[in-house]
């Protein structure tokens, strides 16, 4: 694809974590276009071989990956389910172990990769799919923050396209002015489910109270990554590495009727905002499909109704994820590649029930803390760089909140049960 002059041509979406929220949301949006889309190869984790087998039979995946199960468990669930819906003759690539989804990711009969995987596992898919060439609709923002630099540098342009609500929202509004005319870039939060809540009443919260997400229906760690303010923190940064604005000039408004997905401020005094109700639908079809609109995907606002959009000032204090998350990106190396890695691994911990809520973001804080004690994060960003310092920060998070044996690869998103608690 020419992705500096591209063409509403059909397209062929690789869909990596086709079985979580964003995967499903977007086998919905290409069975509801199949003039635009099709699928070209799928690939999940392995929690749910069953989904995956079934996704892959209902749209004849020509590829299939998935990295927690064996390719003969895998062949085995597919002809199960192929049985169980009568279609004969479908025997895509198979693909299993901890590269499947980068071999998905690399799968050559596709245009696009939407990369829907949770945690920075998905880094390496995602430099996988820009080395194929593909276009790549990110989801998994844990990989551009993971990477950063190197991602950057392995995008060509136009290449990276996010899906994130906020970022889509944000290079929409963009299209309303040149790139000196932009001031600030403003994020929208909806607050999460404690919004309005203090340190000390964040003490006892439940891991039920922190997925439970006022506006939206997602994965348990972006969920908990919401309630924490991680989300936004990691949404901060992800917008200064995709359209190249400084850290100073990007803030964050709650917002909690989640309708405005984030602003950009230009240089005028002029405001433009994205608006539409919280359906992830929307992004992913304009991102997989990118720059064109997929009509129908989503609905609209209903102007006839009385609707109310408040904004209100993040609480710093009760939240420190997004100050933490400034300072360390500011400098630079691998800090953010600690900071996520941290952070999924304290999320794991808080969902066992090893820590309580604010000590996610204290851990957060200890171990960027201790990195930089340590004067270990500037050099060059090379990929063993990057995974040498999450694998420090992924035991030395896990050794604080409790938890002991090695890391598994995927940190916080590996498969339940993986891990042991001492
Ligand atoms: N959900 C949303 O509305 C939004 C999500 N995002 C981002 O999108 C990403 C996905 O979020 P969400 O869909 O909510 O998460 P979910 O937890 O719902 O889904 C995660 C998916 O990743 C798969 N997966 C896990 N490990 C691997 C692996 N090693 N290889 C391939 N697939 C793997 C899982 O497979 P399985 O479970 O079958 O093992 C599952 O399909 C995250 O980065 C999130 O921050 C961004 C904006 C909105
Ligand atoms: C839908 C989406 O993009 C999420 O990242 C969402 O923004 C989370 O909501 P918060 O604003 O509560 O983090
Ligand atoms: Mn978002």
């Amino acid at each position: 694809m020419d992705f500096s002059n591209p063409t509403r041509q059909y397209r062929r979406v690789s869909i990596l974590g086709s079985t979580g929220s964003i995967g499903t949301q977007a086998l919905e949006v290409i069975a509801a276009a199949p003039d635009r889309f099709g699928v070209a190869g799928l690939s999940a984790g392995g929690r749910n071989l069953e989904l995956l087998a079934r996704q892959a039979v209902a749209v004849r995946a020509p590829a299939v990956g998935v990295a927690s199960a064996s390719e003969s468990d895998l062949e085995r669930a597919i002809a199960q389910a192929a049985d169980a819906a009568g279609v004969r003759g479908y025997a895509p690539v198979l693909f299993s172990g901890d590269d499947a989804a980068a071999k998905v990711a690399a799968w050559p009969d596709a245009d696009v990769v939407l990369n829907g995987i949770t945690g920075s596992i998905g880094l390496e898919p995602t430099l996988a799919a820009l080395a194929a060439g593909h276009l790549l609709a990110l989801a998994n923002k844990e990989s551009l923050i993971a990477g950063g630099a190197l991602v950057r540098a392995a995008a060509a342009p136009g290449q990276l396209v996010p899906v994130d609500s906020e970022h889509s929202a944000i290079a929409q509004a963009l299209r309303g002015g040149t790139a000196d005319e932009v001031d600030r870039l403003v994020l929208t939060a909806s607050g999460g489910p404690f919004r309005g809540r203090t340190r000390a009443q964040l003490q006892h919260v439940t891991p039920a109270e922190a997925v439970a997400h006022p506006t939206w229906d997602m994965g348990r760690v972006i969920s908990t990554n919401s309630a924490s303010m991680v989300n936004k923190a990691l949404e901060v940064i992800e917008a200064h590495l995709l359209f190249d604005i400084p850290l100073e000039r990007i803030d964050v408004v709650v917002h909690p009727q989640s309708v405005i997905h984030s602003m950009v401020q230009f240089i005028d005094g002029s405001t433009l905002a994205q608006a539409s109700p919280p359906d992830m639908r929307l992004p992913i079809a304009l991102g997989i499909g990118w720059p064109f609109r997929v009509p129908g995907s989503a609905r609209a606002c209903d102007w006839s109704r009385s609707a109310e959009w408040t904004f209100e000032p993040l609480d710093e204090e009760a939240f420190p994820a997004i100050a933490l998350a400034k300072r360390a990106a500011a400098e630079g190396g691998t800090r953010m590649a600690v900071y996520n890695a941290a952070n999924e691994e304290a999320v794991e911990a808080f969902h066992r029930g090893a820590i309580g809520f604010p000590e996610i973001v204290d851990t957060v804080s200890a171990v960027v803390d201790e990195q930089r004690a340590r004067e270990v994060a500037g050099g060059e960003l090379t990929l063993d760089a990057v995974l040498e310092a999450e694998r420090w920060a992924r035991t030395s998070a896990r050794s604080r909140c409790g938890l002991v044996e090695s890391p598994a690869p995927g940190g916080a998103a590996g498969p339940e049960g993986q891990k042991e608690e001492l």
